[in-house]
C-alpha cells in the first residue's frame, strides 16, 4: 500500500476512535450529581457503547434500562439492561416493540425518579411509535420516500416528528414528572437538538406549517390516512436538562491533529458541508487541483479536512451512499493527478444501505474503472457508487463503529 493511502486510513481509524462515546459519557456523568433511582434509555447507533459506559459508571443506581440500537450494533449483554435491535434507516416491527417497552418503563415514574436518556443518530428510525391510524407499512413507505427525496435530515425529521407519539419532545412529556437528563452525541449539522434522533426530549421548533411546506417542496404524495394523522408537538418542556457530549467538530479537530502528527500541514475547511454529494465531490477535486498546482491555500504535504453531511436525491436503482457517491464524483476531478487522495466516510461505519463506511479515490481511480468497463457517469447517474468503487478497491470498510458524529471528508496531498 502506498504511503498516502496508509496515512489516509490511519487518519480515518484514529479520528473515529477518538470520538467513541465511552470517555465523553463518563466525563459528563462525573460532572453531574444524579440520584439513586435512575432509569436508562439509550437510542441510536451509538446506544450500546453509551449505555455500557453509563452502566459501568453508575452501577446499581440504574434501576432499569432499555437500549435500542441498529441490527448488528449490539456488542452483547449489559447486566441489568434490556437490549433491542431494530430497523434503520427504515423503522420496523422491532422498532415499535422496543419503543412500547420504553413507554411502559417510564410512563408511571414519580417526581423523585430520573431518566438518563442517551441519544445518538439513528434514533429516529429505532425509537418510534406512530400516531393512531398509521400502520407500520405507511410509516415505512413515508420514511423510504423521504430518504430518497433529497431532503436534508432537518426536513426529514420535521415530518417524522409530526406523525409520532414519542418524537419532538413527546417522550419527555410521557416521562413527566420524572426529570430527564439527556446526553447527546450529535450527528446533525449545527447540533440542532430538536433534529438529532428527532428530539424526543427537546422542545420542537418546527410546526405543522413547516410540514406542509416540506411536503410541497419535495412533491411528496401521502395517502389520505397519513394526512389526517399529523399532530402538533410540544414547544416547551420543564423536566429536561440537555448536554451535547460529541459532534463532528471533535472528529475534524482530531483528524487535523493526527494529520499534523503524520507531517501534513492541515486545515479544517468547514464542519457544515451540506450540499449534494456529487457537487461536493467536484468542489473537493477543484480544491485538490489548487493544492497540487498552486500550493494554495496551504503548502504540500497537506490535509484539507471537512465535516458535515451531504444529500443524495436517489433516482437510480444502484447501490451506494452519500460518502461513496461524493468520493466517486471527486475522482473525476483528479483524473491522472499524482500524489493525491480524496476520502469521504461516515463515522458510524455504514454509508447508505451498504457494508462500506465510505470511499477513497485517487488519480488512478478513473483509469481502473475504465479497465473494468465501468462508466463513471453512468454509475453516478444510477446511484451505483458502491458497485463501481468495490470493483477497484475504492471502498473503506470499518464495520459498525459504535459512534455516530456525521461524516469526515478530507483531501491528502503528498509533498
Ligand atoms: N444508492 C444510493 N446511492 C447514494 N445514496 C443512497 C443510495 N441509497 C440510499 N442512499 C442514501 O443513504 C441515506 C441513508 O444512509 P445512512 O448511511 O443510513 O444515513 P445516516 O448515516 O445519516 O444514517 C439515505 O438518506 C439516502 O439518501
Ligand atoms: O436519527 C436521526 O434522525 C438521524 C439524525 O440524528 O440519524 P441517522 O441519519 O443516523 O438516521
Ligand atoms: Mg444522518
Amino acid at each position: 500500500m502506498n504511503k498516502l493511502r496508509e496515512d489516509a486510513l490511519r487518519i480515518i481509524n484514529n479520528s473515529i476512535d477518538s470520538v467513541l462515546p465511552e470517555h465523553a459519557v463518563k466525563s459528563q456523568l462525573s460532572s453531574m450529581s444524579l440520584g439513586e433511582n435512575i432509569y436508562l434509555v439509550a437510542i441510536g447507533k451509538a446506544a450500546w457503547r453509551m449505555a455500557k459506559a453509563a452502566k459501568d459508571f453508575l452501577k446499581e443506581k440504574i434501576k432499569n434500562g432499555i437500549v435500542i440500537t441498529k441490527y448488528e450494533h449490539s456488542q452483547g449483554i449489559i447486566e441489568g439492561l434490556q437490549i433491542y435491535e431494530a430497523g434503520h434507516p427504515i423503522p420496523d416491527e422491532n422498532t415499535l416493540k422496543a419503543t412500547r417497552k420504553v413507554i411502559e418503563m417510564i410512563k408511571n415514574l414519580g417526581k423523585d425518579d430520573e431518566v438518563l436518556f442517551l441519544v445518538s443518530g439513528g434514533g429516529s428510525s429505532l425509537f418510534e411509535l406512530p400516531n393512531e391510524g398509521i400502520e407500520l407499512e405507511d410509516l415505512q413507505k413515508l420514511n423510504n420516500d423521504l430518504l430518497k427525496s433529497g431532503a436534508n435530515i432537518v426536513e426529514i425529521n420535521t415530518i417524522r416528528k409530526h406523525i409520532s407519539q414519542v418524537k419532538g419532545g413527546q417522550f419527555a412529556k410521557i416521562a413527566e414528572p420524572a426529570k430527564i437528563y439527556a446526553l447527546i452525541l450529535s450527528d446533525v449539522i449545527g447540533d440542532r437538538l430538536d433534529s438529532i434522533a428527532s428530539g424526543p426530549a427537546y422542545p420542537d421548533s418546527t410546526t405543522l406549517e413547516d410540514v406542509k411546506k416540506i411536503i410541497s417542496k419535495y412533491n411528496l404524495s401521502l395517502p389520505e390516512n397519513l394526512l389526517h394523522a399529523f399532530s402538533e408537538t410540544p414547544k416547551s418542556l420543564r423536566n429536561v436538562d440537555t448536554y451535547i457530549i460529541g459532534s463532528v467538530n471533535k472528529v475534524c479537530e482530531n483528524a487535523k491533529l493526527i494529520a499534523e502528527q503524520l507531517g501534513y500541514n492541515s486545515i479544517i475547511l468547514t464542519t457544515t458541508l451540506d450540499c449534494e454529494a456529487k457537487e461536493a465531490g467536484l468542489f473537493l477535486a477543484s480544491i485538490a487541483r489548487e493544492l497540487i498546482e498552486k500550493d494554495r491555500p496551504i503548502n504540500k504535504p497537506c490535509a484539507v479536512i471537512l465535516g458535515g453531511e451531504t444529500v443524495v436525491k436517489v433516482q437510480g436503482n444502484g447501490l451506494g451512499g452519500r460518502n461513496q457517491e461524493l468520493a466517486l464524483s471527486a475522482a473525476r476531478g483528479i483524473y491522472n493527478y499524482e500524489d493525491v487522495i480524496i476520502v469521504s466516510v461516515g463515522t458510524d461505519g455504514t454509508d447508505g444501505p451498504t457494508d462500506a463506511a465510505g470511499g477513497i479515490v485517487d488519480g488512478q481511480t478513473i483509469n481502473k474503472l475504465i479497465k473494468q468497463n465501468i462508466d463513471v457517469e453512468f454509475a453516478l447517474k444510477n446511484n451505483d457508487s458502491y458497485t463501481a468503487l468495490d470493483a477497484i478497491g475504492g471502498l473503506i470498510r470499518t464495520g459498525p463503529t459504535g459512534t455516530n458524529v456525521n461524516d469526515l471528508i478530507f483531501i491528502l496531498c503528498g509533498a
